[in-house]
């Protein structure tokens, strides 16, 4: 695992798509082990992770990951962030999970034997060896996210960030996966709109309309978010009844 100091910086960072501002002057400074990222659909989250492992570049602003500049773009950043997607089937594009697993380690010049050996060496620590040879479209849902997380792991980055890992997962396969990523030693950014999967993190950063509105430890952050939530919820429900009342 590189050495780098493990510290995300954000220095007056803008981001728009398509025209539309989605991040605006943000800085941040980011060296806590277990970091959540929560927010409003559309409030900038997948836009943010997506700048820091160089698949989408800011406008203005200055971005530093373990002291790597994302905009060299995401091979060159594969080295140092590792990313896990929702949904496991747009990571996975290999028949079977062995294939999977060397092909990072293939890219970066080792040989068809050492990743083998290391893949099964990663495999076999966890338990799950004899999964090397079975087809990736035989898995579960959470032993497919599993697989994309080993796959991560064998390039040794020094920061994972998952963007919502949890949504298609059972209970029991959430605590697995939590279990697994608080053993790591690796600096964690996680998106999550499952509140409770957060909880024992180090510290939560709310985003709303590309902007800071919270940031702190869970228990102040996240009470504030859901009183928040639940304010919205009412409003809804009060613009839902306005017509209704102007019938009457
Ligand atoms: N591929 C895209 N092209 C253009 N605009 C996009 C694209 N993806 C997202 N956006 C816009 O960027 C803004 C932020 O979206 P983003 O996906 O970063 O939010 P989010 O907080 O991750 O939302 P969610 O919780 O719904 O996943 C939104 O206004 C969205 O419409």
């Amino acid at each position: 695992m590189s050495t780098a100091s493990p510290v995300i910086e954000l220095d007056q960072v803008s981001l728009s798509r398509d025209g539309v501002q989605v991040l605006t002057e943000l800085s941040l400074r980011l060296d806590q082990s277990r970091i959540g990222l929560i927010g409003h659909n559309g409030s900038g989250k997948s836009s943010l992770v997506r700048l820091l492992n160089g698949l989408l570049p800011s406008d203005t602003g200055r971005v530093s990951v373990h002291g790597q500049d994302p905009g060299r773009g995401p091979e060159a950043m594969a080295a140092t962030v590792g990313f896990i997607f929702q949904n496991p089937d747009h990571q996975l594009i290999f028949p079977t999970v062995i294939e999977e697993l060397t092909f990072g380690l293939r890219n970066q010049g080792c040989s068809v034997s050492g990743a083998t050996e290391q893949a099964l060496a990663l495999l076999r620590a966890h338990g799950h060896e004899d999964w090397a040879e079975r087809p990736v479209h035989s898995l579960s849902e959470g032993q497919k996210q599993l697989v994309c997380i080993f796959a991560v792991l064998l390039l040794e980055p020094g920061l994972l960030i998952l963007d919502e890992p949890f949504s298609a997962l059972d209970l029991p396969t959430r605590f697995r996966l939590l279990e697994l990523l608080h053993g790591l030693p690796q600096q964690i950014l996680m998106i999550s709109h499952e509140l409770d999967t957060l909880a024992d993190f180090d510290r939560l950063i709310w985003l709303e309309d590309g902007r800071v509105r919270a940031d702190g430890t869970p228990d102040t952050v996240l009470s504030a978010y859901q009183a928040d939530a639940r304010e919205r919820a009412r409003s809804l429900r009060l613009g839902r009844m306005q017509p209704q009342a102007s019938e009457a």
